[in-house]
Order: structure tokens, then sequence, then C-alpha cells
């Protein structure tokens, strides 16, 4: 996983990735989102680390074209820098985001804190052993290897709905593996955001009694924002706490606070998505 955010210089703030497979054979949106967010990273000075960015996931990425980032200087202040980054196919925008980056400054403190009563990642299910355990539906959905270890604390909805349904679920994840030591901070919040967004839909699916494999239906993530407060590091395990405020008209609305180990809150994340069940073959769309 680590191979394709090593993106390559290809010109004057251009680079090149490559992607990943992927069960709907279009590009992971997390994986298009962290290249982007890399390549931004690139071009500001090295002291300035990521703390902010918003994006659109404007068209569908093709697993088998070339993927160009394009970054654009927007901004460099006396402490912050801003960078706009267009992922093309063909010439054409499949994503474009804005990220910010800042250097590390002392300020005032706050966080709303972990909620007490989550029971640790230790002993709950693995999605590891549940995708071994349905070799079929892993051969259908999943790469080989995959990235992440991810822990629900409520029932998990790869194979079928959650019984109780409910907006809200908190979920430990950790990635299998470790990170190199030249690891750069702006690659590590980067890898946050390819982590997440196998998951920040889910609470919208438990809520409507839906599952990762409910045939027909249609999903996509449209937009994104994270919000890093701290550093972060993806392979120890992080307890995402998430919530769907609202989902109406055929999109849904995702978010996560992200908490280390230790408590710290080091993230925080929005994301909406399409979430639609397909027309019936044969029905019209609406006039
Ligand atoms: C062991 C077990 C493992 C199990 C399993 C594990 C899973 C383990 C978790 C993995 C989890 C990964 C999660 C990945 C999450 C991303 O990675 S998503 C990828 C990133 N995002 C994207 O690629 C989205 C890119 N953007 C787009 O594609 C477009 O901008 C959008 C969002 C589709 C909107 O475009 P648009 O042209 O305006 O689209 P629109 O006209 O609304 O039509 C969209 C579809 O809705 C249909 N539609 C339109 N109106 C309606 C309506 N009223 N009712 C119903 N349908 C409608 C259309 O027919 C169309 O259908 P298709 O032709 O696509 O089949």
């Amino acid at each position: 996983m680590l191979d394709i955010f090593d993106l390559t210089e290809v010109g004057p703030l251009t680079y090149s990735g490559g992607s990943l497979p992927h069960f709907n054979r279009r590009i992971y949106g997390g994986q298009v989102f962290g290249q982007a967010i890399v390549a931004a990273g690139r071009t500001v000075p090295a002291d300035r680390f990521a703390h902010s960015v918003h994006g659109y996931f404007l068209r569908p990425g093709n697993l088998d074209a070339a993927l160009t980032f394009a970054v654009e200087e927007l901004h460099d202040g006396g402490s912050f820098s801003a960078r706009r980054t267009h992922a093309l196919q063909d010439g054409v925008p499949i994503l474009s985001l804005i990220a910010s980056f800042q250097e590390v400054q002392e300020g005032f403190e706050h966080a709303t804190p972990m909620p007490p009563d989550v029971p640790g990642p230790e002993g709950l299910p693995s999605s590891d052993a549940i995708f071994r355990s349905s070799a079929e539906v892993a051969r259908q959905y999943l790469a080989p290897k995959t990235a992440f270890d991810v822990r629900h604390v409520e029932p998990q909805l790869y194979l079928g709905p959650d019984p109780e349904p409910g907006t809200r679920q908190a979920m430990w994840i950790r990635a299998h593996g470790e990170m190199p030591a030249a690891a750069d901070r702006n690659l590590r919040a980067a890898l946050l955001v390819y982590a997440c967004d196998q998951a920040m839909l889910e609470p919208v699916l438990r809520e409507h009694e839906l599952a990762w494999t409910t045939p027909g239906l249609l999903m996509a993530s449209i937009d994104h924002a994270t919000w890093w407060h701290r550093d972060v590091d993806v392979t120890q395990w992080l307890l995402f706490v998430q919530d769907s405020p609202a989902a109406q008209g055929g999109r849904g609305l995702g978010t996560a606070r992200v908490y280390d180990r230790a408590g710290h809150l080091v993230a925080s994340i929005a994301q909406e998505g399409m979430v639609r069940r397909r027309r019936p073959k044969g029905e019209a769309p609406p006039a």
C-alpha cells in the first residue's frame, strides 16, 4: 500500500501514482484522496504539516488509466500554506481538493474526551477473521491482502445488517505492518484518510439496516473533510467514534472523531456519500 503513495515527480508541481486493485472496479476513494494530499505536501516547506483538507470526488476513477496529480500553489503565509490538487485521468479531474498546512505552534487547547465505556480492540472480532471465513465474498470484494485490521464494537456490516439499527458506531482500526522510519507526517496524515474511507458511511448503512453486501446498494463517496489535530500513526490502534447526523435524497453524512490509544483526539472527519437503492431494471428515471 505504501508504494502507491510514493509518487513520481513528472513535471513542475505534477506527480503520477499507481492504483491498488479495488472490488467495485473504480479507484478506492481513500487512495486517490490520500495521494492528492501527499502531492500537495511535497510542495510546501518541510516544517508545514496538513491540518485540514476539503475535497470532492467528481468522477469514478478508472483502475487502468494513468493517474496524475496537478498541484496549484494557492498561498504561502507566515505559518500556513494552502494548495489545490486535481487528480486527473485522461485530462479530466476525478478529484479536486484544497489542503492547508501549518507549522507546529503552541495555542489554546481543548478536545472532546474519548468516551469512557468503549471496549478495547483486543477482545473484539477482527475483520481479517471475518474476511477469511467467507472466501467467496472476500474474493469478490477484497484484494488478497487488506492493509488494515478493523474491529467494530457493534456488529460488523460486511455480511449482513445490524439487527439493532442505529446511527452510531465505534470502531478500532490499525494498519498491518510497520511504517518506514523515513515516513513523514504528511504521509501519516494521508494514511488516515486512506483508512477511513472504508467506514465513514457505515453509520448510514447501520441505521437503514443495510450491509456492504446488500444487493442493489449504490454507494460512492461524494465529498470529504478531515481536520488533523495532532500527528497520527495508523500503525497504532485508533478508535473511530462515528455518527450519521442525516441521510436524505440519496445522500448520507458520516462523521468521526478519531482517538489514539492514549485518548488524544487526533482528528475529526466528515464525509458525505451517495447511498441509494439501485432502480429496478426497466424503471425509468424520474422525468
Ligand atoms: C468478506 C466480506 C466482505 C464484504 C465487503 C467488504 C467491504 C469493505 C468495505 C469497503 C468500503 C469501500 C468504500 C469505498 C468508497 C469509495 O471508495 S467510493 C469511490 C470514490 N468516490 C467516487 O468514485 C465517486 C465519484 N463521483 C461520482 O461517481 C459522481 O460524481 C456521482 C457521485 C455518482 C454523481 O454523479 P452523477 O452523474 O450526478 O450521478 P447520478 O446521475 O446521480 O447517478 C449515479 C447513479 O445513481 C443512479 N440514480 C440516479 N438517480 C437515482 C434515484 N433517484 N434512485 C436510484 N438510483 C438513482 C444512476 O442511475 C446512477 O447509477 P449507475 O449508472 O452508476 O449504476
